[in-house]
């Protein structure tokens, strides 16, 4: 059984942390999906989640905005800071927490609205008091997609094509001032172009938002995270399997010259 060690924590290079993951298990009932893990998540910087299916990447992506929440037989146990404070705190309300903390899914989620609606949508529920035509503007344009909608910014979300859909999603996304965006698997519905284009946006993001995301594409993980946490699922004495974190490193090191033999297997395509 591999141990947690404590050098998995990593950041070290006076990064500012976001999130800090101490000692965290997490349940579905009486099914512990995930154990131990530990490390922290920095500001600014892409951190991709990388390992085989059901290592409980996308539930622990998803305890960053409580999303699991939402899941009545969630629960978890540790603790994650937010900016050193405790996200599972009984006063931190879980809505409040997702403004904060965005997300985009695996299938571009637009809601069937125009272009310009989708945008502004938060902003409205919320009594925004800013320019919305601005708030559309600036964030298509972070999105990289002005170019391609200011001239339709009233047709149907639907119109657009897969690709342009998802940095829609990723607009919408911003629009609502995040300080983190989380992206669980973005571009496994996109066509190779496509995904490029959202791995370019990530470059020009992680300026202004910390991202973290979960991907099964390798190569994509090396192309756009600083750092990758490689995580794996081991079978329990009761025959389910149980999450937990392997490594977690610069990303060049992950891929380049990992510590432990199971990431070097994964990395090279052996298993998983
Ligand atoms: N809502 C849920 N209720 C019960 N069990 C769940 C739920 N969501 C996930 N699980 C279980 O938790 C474990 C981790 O799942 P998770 O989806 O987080 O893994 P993953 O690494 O993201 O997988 P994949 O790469 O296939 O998306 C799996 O055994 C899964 O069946």
């Amino acid at each position: 059984m591999m141990e947690n060690m404590e050098q998995d924590k990593v950041p070290a290079e006076n990064l500012e942390t976001v999130f800090s993951v101490d000692h965290v298990d997490i349940f579905y009932g009486n099914y512990r999906a995930v154990r131990d893990v530990t490390f922290t998540i920095p500001k600014n910087k892409v951190t991709a989640f990388i390992g085989p299916s059901g290592c409980g990447k996308s539930t622990i992506l998803r305890c960053f905005n409580r999303l699991n929440d939402l899941i009545e037989i969630f629960s978890l146990k540790g603790k994650i800071n937010y900016h050193g404070q405790d996200l599972y705190a009984p006063d931190i309300d879980p809505i409040e927490v997702r403004k904060r903390i965005g997300m985009v899914f695996q299938k571009p989620n637009p809601f069937p609205k125009t272009i310009y609606d989708n945008i502004v949508y938060g902003a409205r529920v919320n009594n925004y008091k800013g320019d919305l035509d601005e708030l559309v503007e600036t964030s298509l344009r972070r999105a990289v997609l002005w170019d391609e909608v200011k001239d339709k910014l009233g047709e149907s979300g639907f119109s657009l094509s897969g690709g342009q859909q998802q940095r829609l999603c990723i607009a919408r996304t911003v629009a609502a001032q995040p300080e983190v965006v989380l992206m669980d698997e973005p571009c496994s519905a996109l066509d190779p172009i496509s995904t490029l284009k959202i791995e370019e946006l990530m470059h020009e993001l992680k300026e202004n938002y910390t991202i973290v995301i979960v991907t099964h594409n390798m190569q994509q993980a090396t192309r756009v995270a600083d750092y990758t946490a490689f995580f794996n699922a081991e079978a329990t004495d009761k025959g389910s399997k149980v999450g937990f974190l392997v490594e977690y490193d610069q990303t060049e090191n992950i891929f380049g010259n990992p510590k432990h033999q199971d990431t070097k297997d994964y990395v090279s395509g052996r298993f998983g």
